[in-house]
């Protein structure tokens, strides 16, 4: 079936028989505005990013369930990176007149099975004919108590420096998707259907575990950056003890030179965070749903900036880069 014989609202009525309802949303889909209540000393989070054929994706090379959560978990990233909890999500789509339904509908379950998985629910939206490539525009509200809030401001020198998860997965197998080689399963899973560390914010936040925090979808490098820059900090980065998957270390021995997919890659949607040092037991603990989080360096003064060190303690270049969509 062809988008042409159900139409734009009959596209907008198929997706919101699904959408879930929740407590918080009093009106969801089919009103001018979703209209909310946040909880009472909470704060309204919210983030937008864009996902564009050919740029974020190419279509071949995931199926549009795994598109449309891939849409959402890297929104839902940002909100976890402030230590927040999800509560509503709207979808923009710019649509290919040609698209068929089936693929449509598969792409609307991936995006409201993983709402589920994060605790959101699909409140809005906006559907549109593009001219070409498929457009998608994700925004999330998430909120967060005023008291837990991690922005990536807060970072003193003396804090540890910590990343959950493993670095470069997902960048190795888009270099392998596109010098046309099919990826290893799970390389490819990190690329096509990342999870947003969504509960591990969360626990940082509550514990008041972190004192900066980011999600790194640039790079780590670029990512940390961010953090230095808004916390007027500097850092050391230990090369050598970046966590990496097996799938990785195996591709890593073949060809030393991938390392700087750790470091530079990007679309890890890890959280990468700052801490007292007298909290480490405490961070180091924290392993939610088999995630690792990783002391990787330090906090140092800004007059420092980024020093990269090998596993003597000698500085190393770091690699140029991180992504950026114009340069
Ligand atoms: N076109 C825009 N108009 C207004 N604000 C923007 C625009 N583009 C980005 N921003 C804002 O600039 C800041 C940095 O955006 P950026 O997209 O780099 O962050 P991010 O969402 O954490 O990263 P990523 O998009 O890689 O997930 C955010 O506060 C974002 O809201
Ligand atoms: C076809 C194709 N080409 C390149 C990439 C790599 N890529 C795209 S956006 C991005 C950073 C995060 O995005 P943003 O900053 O927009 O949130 C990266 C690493 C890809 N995923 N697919
Ligand atoms: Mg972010």
């Amino acid at each position: 079936m062809k988008l042409g014989d159900i139409g734009e609202f009959g596209f907008i009525e198929r997706i919101r028989k699904r959408a879930a309802a929740a407590s918080h949303l009093l009106l969801g889909i089919g009103d001018d505005c979703a209209v909310s209540r946040v909880a009472p000393g909470e704060l309204l989070l919210a983030s937008t990013d864009l996902l564009i054929e050919d740029i974020h994706f190419r279509r071949g090379w995931s199926d549009m369930h795994t598109l449309g959560r891939k849409s959402v978990s890297v929104n839902v990233s940002d909100l976890a990176a402030m230590g927040g909890r999800a509560l509503n999500l709207y979808l923009g789509l710019g649509i290919p007149a040609d698209t068929s339904v089936e693929d449509l509908d598969a792409f609307a379950n991936g995006v409201l099975d993983a709402c589920a998985a994060y605790g959101a629910v699909l409140a809005g939206g906006d559907t549109c004919r593009s001219p070409g490539p498929l457009f998608i525009s994700v925004t999330v509200e998430g909120s967060v108590p005023e008291a837990q809030l991690v922005t990536r401001a807060g970072a003193r020198p003396g804090d540890l420096l910590w990343v959950s998860g493993t670095l470069g997965d997902s960048a190795l197998a888009l270099r392998e998707l596109l010098a046309g080689r099919r990826p290893p399963a799970l390389l490819a899973a990190r690329h096509h259907d990342p999870c947003a560390r969504l509960d591990l914010g969360r626990v940082l936040a509550v514990q008041g575990l972190a004192t900066a925090m980011i999600d790194v979808s640039d790079g780590l490098l670029a990512d940390l950056g961010h953090i230095l820059d808004s916390s007027a900090v500097g850092a050391l980065v230990e090369r050598d003890v970046l966590p990496l998957s097996p799938a990785f270390r195996a591709a890593l021995q073949a060809e030393p030179a991938l390392l700087d997919l750790a470091l530079c890659g990007g679309e890890d949607y890890e959280l990468l965070f700052t801490s007292p040092p007298e909290k480490a037991a405490a961070v180091a603990a924290l392993a939610i749903e088999g995630v690792p989080v990783t002391q990787i360096g330090c906090v140092l003064p800004q007059d420092h900036g980024v020093r990269l060190v090998d596993a003597q303690g000698r500085p190393c270049a770091p690699p140029r880069g991180g992504f950026d969509h114009f340069y």
